[in-house]
């Protein structure tokens, strides 16, 4: 392959976070068709010219600032041992800072006009993956099962080359990572023209785990309106997925990261949020950074996904986000009430006071270990309950 030009960005990043920069500066590819320069006006007469118009309704809001894009991939740590999932890649601006890591990246893009300009801009670039679909219509547990397996056997390989010459351990990283999986992971994704993935490969597909030492992130400017489907499709991927950074709107971000119970916009998804990972709120994003500019700021935020075994322990995860989901559907309302006629009001009673919380408590008077034992409690009087039936 023709090696690509590299062209450095001319300031050094700006600190938006405490988190310690991996690089001093980044080396970008100079790939991506409307970057020279990455500026909200070049941005603007590239898609003119281009005859491209930003769809609302896929969220096109396209980050025009560098530096933005190059500290997301630093507060995301993308290190060249990382599988990357992007979704939206867009213009291919994020993925180009991806793709200076020298991270494997698989970005998937619905925009049937883009992916055209985007396998045709990096049609030269080994590590980018394009897949050509919705990503809430792919089967998520197997795309990231297809990520872990790329991860492990790239892993595999920096063992097994740790000793040859440099130039010898590239091509053959290439060449695997090039080939298709083995049958039992293999799936849709890797067929571009597909936007389906089949469902009947699962996780448990992927690589054991002591050999993934590579991690699969997802790093993403998400498109708006998807926002809560995709988290919760990603949320409880980890075990696999190491961390997902993501572009979410501002008020958002701060909804998911604070913990704090009680507070006006406490919602299902808080609770969720913190059962599944811990999230960290990283810095804003003004929305004069995006063209066109959206009618409110953006933020980063990472999530890090916590295995299963280190989550509060419940008896039956879906019960227990039925039970969230449940007791939400009227917040305001007392648990004892909302969760009829699954419980009765005195079993809710006797389980709210079992872990230490008022009787007439309401759904967002709760943090997620509070909700786990009330869901331990109910779960366990109901097992007593039906025992004694029998008995
Ligand atoms: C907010 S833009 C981000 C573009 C670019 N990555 C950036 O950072 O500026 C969202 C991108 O997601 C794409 N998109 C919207 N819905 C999608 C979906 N369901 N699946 C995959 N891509 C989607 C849009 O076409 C668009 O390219």
């Amino acid at each position: 392959m023709e090696e690509q030009p590299r062209r450095r960005t001319d300031e050094q990043p700006r600190r938006r976070s405490e988190e310690p920069l991996l690089k001093e500066d980044f080396e970008v590819p100079a790939v991506g068709w409307m970057w020279e320069p990455n500026t909200a006006a070049a941005t603007k007469s590239s898609l003119k010219s281009a005859n491209i118009k930003a769809k609302k309704s896929l969220g096109q809001n396209f980050c025009t600032d560098d530096q933005i894009l190059a500290d997301i991939v630093t507060a995301a740590r993308v290190a060249p041992s990382d599988v990357v999932i992007e979704v939206g890649p867009g213009t291919g601006n994020l993925t180009r800072h991806l793709l200076a890591t020298r991270a494997r990246v698989l970005a998937v893009e619905k925009d049937d006009t883009l992916i055209e300009r985007l396998r045709e801009e990096f049609k030269q670039v080994p590590n980018l993956q394009l897949v050509h679909g919705d990503v809430m219509r792919l089967d998520l547990k197997a795309l990231v099962a297809q990520m872990a397996a790329a991860a492990a056997a790239a892993a595999q390989l920096d063992s097994q080359a740790s000793s040859n010459e440099p130039q010898q351990e590239q091509q053959q990283q290439q060449q695997q990572l090039q080939q298709p999986p083995p049958p039992e992971q293999q799936q849709q994704p890797a067929d571009e023209s597909s936007s389906s993935i089949s469902s009947s490969r699962s996780s448990s597909s992927a690589a054991p785990a002591k050999q993934r030492r590579r991690g699969v992130k997802v790093v993403a400017n998400l498109p708006y309106n998807i926002t809560k489907e995709f988290l919760q499709a990603m949320l409880p991927q980890g075990g696999v997925v190491s961390e997902l950074s993501i572009m979410i709107q501002e008020e958002v971000a701060h909804r998911l990261v604070d913990p704090t119970p009680g507070r006006p916009d406490y919602r299902a998804m808080s609770l969720i949020t913190h059962y599944y990972s811990k999230p960290v709120y990283r810095f804003l994003i003004p929305k004069e950074k995006y063209f066109p500019v959206p009618g409110v700021d953006g933020a980063l935020v990472t999530f890090k996904l916590l295995p299963p075994s280190k989550r509060v322990q419940v008896s039956g995860e879906r019960g227990f986000i039925s039970l969230i989901n449940k007791a939400f559907s009227e917040r305001r309302k007392m648990m004892r009430n909302t969760l009829q006629p699954l419980y009765t009001p005195q079993q809710v009673e006797a389980a709210l006071q079992k872990a230490g919380v008022r009787p007439d408590a309401r759904a967002q008077d709760l943090d997620v270990e509070q909700f786990a034992a009330v869901y331990n409690n109910l779960q366990a009087e109901q097992i007593a309950a039906v025992s004694a039936v029998q008995q």
